[in-house]
């Protein structure tokens, strides 16, 4: 029997973490980790039902609700045999309408809830399966895989075929690299310790619980002003001594000069990368500043709106470090392009995670990019934050700085009933 979705349902959740100033960052200095939470709901006997949402920092959450109930037509009434029968073919069509991508196309609030629809369609395929979805991919051939996706506008720089070959060309270390990932996990870093607004004591003190949990990578927010950055990374430094990489995230708020002469101050604390130092749209000004501070690495993605950006940033040679991001991209179809055309370059993939359920997402795409794509871990590691996990069914698992490999079917992104009544956004009783 063909499994039909009969209806699909969006709420808007919000956790107030502006009031512990979790997740800020020089750029968004109180977000709220909000979600656009979609359930598709079908008419299977056991109540199956696919669960996506997409990341946001709360106002404006509502217009993602909004763009949501403009795209259900594309899934409703549909079948699941349908849709992952080609699943490209869907994502080409949820992407494609003539009259819709006028808002986009590919990108803004169109694609961020693009991202809720898709990512809740693979959670609904992984369920059906009884996979999750890092396995349900590793277990494709690449001819399956290559079948999901959608490479319009990317051929000049990866073909299908391409793709194929390099799917072809890590077949046959899967099976070990898969048992490597679920006896040791996959390496993560943490941002936990680094948020801007946390006072000198919380970020010792997290630093410090990190370095006894096993950490071995660590990201500082910076961006605010250049005498507090470096204060602040001396401390860090202080709490996790020399030998442990660490990170900084200027979330886009230099002018392309300014992060060169802001980075040349910071280079005397080791920064392994610099993330999003300017405007996430310019190409060129990435390039520029990665040139001009090497040999600290430049990494952006988590405002990287579609693959065609990612394409121009690899081809311009402007980043070290892809850090694609679940619900940023149109969802896991366009990640898995991305995870290739990096595959292609040479680029390591470092997941974009903060936000919420972010961590629980893209763990599946790192593992599945381990094991299929990539075949390494040189240069990789996963963003971690230790934030809201606590609403999830599935929740991620750390083990001394590295993500345990999921084993409940789905996305891994399913939140509690009772979470959504507590937070949705405005009646919720957190919101009253
Ligand atoms: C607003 C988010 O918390 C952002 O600061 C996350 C981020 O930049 C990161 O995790 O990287
Ligand atoms: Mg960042």
């Amino acid at each position: 029997m063909p499994t039909t979705i009969t209806h699909l349902s969006v709420r808007d959740i919000r956790f107030p973490t502006s009031r512990s100033l979790d997740g800020s960052d020089a750029m968004n200095t109180a977000p709220d980790y909000s979600a656009t939470y979609v359930v598709l709901h079908t008419d299977a006997p056991s109540a199956l039902e696919g669960h996506g949402l997409t990341f946001t920092i709360g106002r404006g959450n509502e217009v993602c609700v909004a763009a949501v109930n403009s795209l259900a037509s594309f899934v409703v009434g549909r079948t699941l045999e349908e849709i992952s029968g080609d699943i490209g073919a869907f994502w080409h069509s949820i992407t494609g309408d003539s009259q819709l991508r006028w808002l986009g196309p590919d990108k803004g609030v169109m694609h961020l809830a693009t991202a809720a629809i898709v990512n809740a369609v693979w959670d609904l395929w992984a369920k059906s399966e009884g996979k999750p979805v890092w396995k349900l991919l590793a277990d494709m051939s690449p001819e399956e895989l290559v079948r999901c996706l959608d490479f319009r506008f990317v051929t000049d720089a990866l073909t299908p075929e391409e793709a194929l070959a390099i799917l072809r060309r890590n077949a046959r270390g899967k099976a070990a690299r898969e048992q490597e990932m679920l006896e040791q996990g996959y390496p993560g870093y943490t941002t936990s310790a680094g948020w801007l607004g946390y006072s000198e004591e919380k970020m010792r003190r997290l630093a410090r619980e990190g370095v006894a949990e096993g950490w071995t990578h660590f990201k500082q927010k910076v961006g605010g002003n250049i005498e507090e950055d470096m204060r602040r990374a001396a401390i860090l430094r202080e709490e996790i001594g020399w030998d442990r990489k660490l990170m900084m995230d200027a979330n886009q708020v230099w002018e392309v000069d300014e992060a060169i002469v802001n980075m040349r101050r910071l280079a005397a604390f080791e920064p392994w990368w610099i993330e999003e130092p300017t405007n996430p749209d310019d190409i060129l000004g990435h390039a520029t500043i990665r040139e001009r501070i090497a040999p600290i690495g430049m990494a952006t993605g988590e405002h990287c709106h579609n693959r065609v950006m990612f394409k121009q940033l690899l081809q311009a040679k402007a980043i070290d470090f892809c850090q694609v991001d679940a619900a940023r991209l149109g969802g896991l179809n366009e990640v898995l392009v991305v995870l290739l055309m990096a595959a292609k370059f040479g680029v390591p993939v470092c997941p974009h995670a903060g936000g919420v359920g972010l961590c629980e997402y893209v763990q599946n795409i790192a593992l599945f990019d381990y094991i299929a794509v990539s075949a390494s871990l040189e240069n990789r590691v996963l963003e971690y934050v230790d934030h809201l996990h606590e609403h999830f069914l599935d929740p991620v698992v750390i083990r001394k700085g590295r993500y345990m490999p999921p084993q409940r079917p789905g996305y891994s992104i399913e939140m509690h009933a009772a979470t959504l009544k507590e937070f949705e956004f405005p009646n919720g009783p957190a919101w009253a």
